[in-house]
């Protein structure tokens, strides 16, 4: 066998048939390839493979277009493929993979890709990219100026438009049949809603920034044009596409545009684990794929499970077994023993953080790592008191998901800043930055807006702006870093530097923990210096957010050892030795925001299949009986009776481990429910006192 076939060895054989697709095509590219890949099934493995094996058998990995979830995949995939290919190619392995620069996510390539391609689109190279939250303030700045804010009955809220905005856009769907489907009680609203959108649409190109929908968008568009299609697809020999499952439809329109036949393209998914149709992803991708084609692409299903233990994966089977509609088969293993996962039932969830701990650092004393286990929940604040037993027990745990980094004012006014400097045009920005100067308010803020937009040199505009009143000292400095910051000549990352010593003044005026939100800026400085440029900084940052401060900065824990906490959206493509799932609990999975129509009741059974997979040798699935409300003060008691998730009925029950804990304390307290009589009423005495 040749040293550069070695790696594939390794591979079973569905792998191997996937890697090795097309390897003995004479033309350039070849025939469409679908990988239908179960959990644990080494889909990321696979993909990783074909990657190597493709530019060991010669392929130009500039000529490669890998799209992922997250950023974070696209690293950790370039990083496997230089493993593989050193075994054959050694050394030169690395040069070969730095070359690989089209790995990334659909929303970073698009970024790319539009600022390469501005000048042939009437695009402005300078665009700055909005997040949800700067899109959802420009919809409200619109309806404010269509008076729509002002109806007597209530018009959709901010949040409400953009949502249906970006669903039409992300589904290729009129906004009629979005309204039916799944806002109907914004129907009445019709006609405003679309007169909502033109001139949502028009201040973005005023302004000149795109939102997250736009980069996928202004893509599809671009590439619908044959000549620009024909350009784009003349780049790349090999697209290959990973989380298939998790795409919607204007990113298969923007495949299908460029790969019209097919060739080099590679999609890869698992329809049991479509997790983001809430965001407009369709499984129905993957499962016309292969048709779109002639001829249709070939199919190759990866069944054997690697990770898991034969209990653990039979409970997930029979959960997902439950579903409404299902198209991959069940998954096996080889890893035959093991115990069944524990389904715990707990007063409540304090008992829960105690018990999940307790597990914990018995765990560690056997010899499990705190990094080899995970605990995993619906929604972020679902941890809260695991948190505080943690903090408790010096148990040090990183948490990703929800924990919103970028969304914190002192974070998002630096970036406001630096986005101003890139774009002068982008009104959002502006306003926010502007009115962080004393004296400076809405309205003069507005003003100096206005006195930049349309000239040829916006901040030569804004240095002989006349000063705003009682804005003293602070307007001369201002103007000074936004003149030296747009020059750009301290240069990247300094130029990070100068803005922060700018800006902490400010935030010590503002803030009375100045001191907590100082370190946050730190790091972010850190994440800076990780990026060639400002825009790239500002571009990618917006994109694809850090999920934890940990996850990009300086890595302080790196060498330590940690328990990870994460919803579970955000432990999609990872796996631990030992797994928690806290409220397995109905109104937690399904959440209640999720458990309206069937599709959404579908979509959170596949959340906790996509969880309870996530484990290697240990599953809990915890039931905490009480919960606290949340509405009310932080002294309130009152509370609900939860139930077992609908997605665990008696038919499913045979393959967990039914516990109680603690045990004593609870027949206790069952014992005394039931058979003890009242000995002193106190609530009747204390009625008495008042009598
Ligand atoms: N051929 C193989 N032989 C042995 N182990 C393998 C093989 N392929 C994959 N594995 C192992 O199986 C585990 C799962 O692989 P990987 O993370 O690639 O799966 P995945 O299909 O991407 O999972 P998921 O879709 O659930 O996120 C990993 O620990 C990997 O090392």
């Amino acid at each position: 066998m040749s040293v550069a076939a070695a790696y594939l060895t390794k591979l079973n054989p569905e792998q191997r048939r996937a890697v090795e697709h097309g390897a003995a095509s004479t033309e350039a590219g070849c025939g469409p390839l679908l990988v239908i890949a179960g959990a644990g099934s080494g889909k990321t493995n696979t993909l990783a493979h074909r990657v190597a094996h493709l530019i060991v058998g010669g392929a130009d990995p500039r000529r490669i277009m890998l799209l992922t979830f997250s950023r974070r995949a696209a690293a950790e995939m370039t990083r496997r493929v230089e493993r593989i290919a050193a075994e054959a190619l050694g050394a030169k392995a690395g040069v070969m993979t730095d070359a690989l620069t089209w790995a990334g996510t659909f929303h970073g390539i698009g970024a790319r890709i539009l600022r390469d391609h501005a000048g042939e689109i009437g695009l402005d190279p300078g665009f700055t990219i909005h997040d949800r939250e700067d899109s959802a303030d420009l919809v409200n700045l619109c309806r404010h100026e269509l008076g729509f804010s002002k109806t007597e009955t209530r018009f959709p809220t901010k949040g409400t438009c953009l949502a249906i905005y970006s669903r039409a856009v992300n589904a290729e769907m009129a906004l009629e049949e979005v309204l039916r489907a799944a806002f109907p009680w914004c129907m009445a609203w019709t006609a405003e809603l679309r007169a909502l959108f033109a001139a949502y649409v028009e201040a973005k190109q005023r302004h000149n920034v795109l939102d997250y929908d736009d980069l996928l968008l202004y893509w599809a568009q671009m590439v619908a044009e044959p000549a620009l299609a024909a350009e784009l697809s003349g780049r790349f020999d090999h697209i290959l596409v990973d989380e298939y499952q998790d795409t919607n439809r204007l990113q298969s329109s923007i495949l299908i545009a460029l790969k019209p036949a097919g060739r080099g393209l590679t999609v890869v998914g698992d329809d049991a684990q479509s997790i983001y149709a809430f965001r407009a992803a369709t499984v129905r991708n993957i499962l016309d794929f292969p048709g779109q084609f002639d001829p249709p692409a070939e199919i190759v299903t990866l069944d054997r499970n690697y990770r898991s233990t034969q209990p653990i994966l039979a409970a997930a089977n029979a959960v997902i077994g439950e579903a409404a509609e299902r198209f991959t088969k069940n998954l096996w293993t080889e890893r035959t023993s093991g115990e069944p996962p524990g389904l715990v039932t707990v007063r409540d969830e304090i008992d829960q953080a105690r018990y999940v701990a307790d597990r914990i650092l018995e765990n560690r004393e056997t010899g499990t790592a705190l990094k080899a286990q995970a605990v995993l929940f619906r929604t972020s604040h679902h941890s809260g008191p695991l948190e505080v037993e943690l903090v408790r027990r010096n148990i040090p745990f990183v948490k990703f998901g929800g924990l919103k980094f970028l969304d914190a004012a002192h974070v998002k006014d630096m970036l406001a800043l630096l986005r101003f400097v890139q774009n002068p045009r982008d009104r959002v920005a502006g306003f926010r930055v502007l009115q962080l100067i004393p004296g400076v308010g809405g309205s003069s803020a507005a003003r100096l807006i206005d006195q930049m937009t349309g000239v040829r040199d916006p901040f030569g505009a804004l240095a002989e702006a006349a000063a705003p009143p009682r804005s003293g000292d602070d307007w001369p400095a201002f103007v000074d870093l936004a003149l030296a910051l747009r020059s750009g000549r301290a240069g990247w990352p300094a130029e990070f530097g100068a803005a922060r010593l700018w800006y902490e003044p400010h935030l010590e005026r503002m803030h009375e923990d100045a001191s907590v939100r100082r370190a946050d800026l730190l790091q972010l400085e850190q994440i800076a210096g990780g990026y060639p440029s400002r825009e790239r900084f500002l571009t990618e940052l917006t994109l694809d957010p850090p999920d934890a401060t940990s996850d990009q900065a300086g890595m302080p824990l790196l060498d330590e050892d940690y328990l990870i906490l994460s919803t579970i959206h955000s432990a999609k493509g990872q796996e631990w030795k030992s797994v928690f799932v806290l409220n397995a609990v109905d109104g937690c999975i399904p959440s209640d925001l999720g458990a309206g129509t069937s599709s959404e009741i579908e979509e959170e059974r596949r959340l906790l299949y996509v969880a309870m997979t996530r484990a290697k040798d240990d599953l809990h699935l915890m039931v905490p009986q009480r919960f606290f409300t949340h509405q009310q003060s932080s002294t309130g008691d009152r509370h609900v009776y939860a139930q077992r998730t609908r997605f665990i009925p008696p038919s499913v029950l045979k393959n967990f481990q039914l516990t109680t804990w603690p045990i004593a304390a609870q027949q206790a307290n069952a014992g005394r429910a039931a058979a003890q009589p009242v000995k002193v009423d106190i609530a009747q005495r204390m009625r008495g006192m008042w009598r």
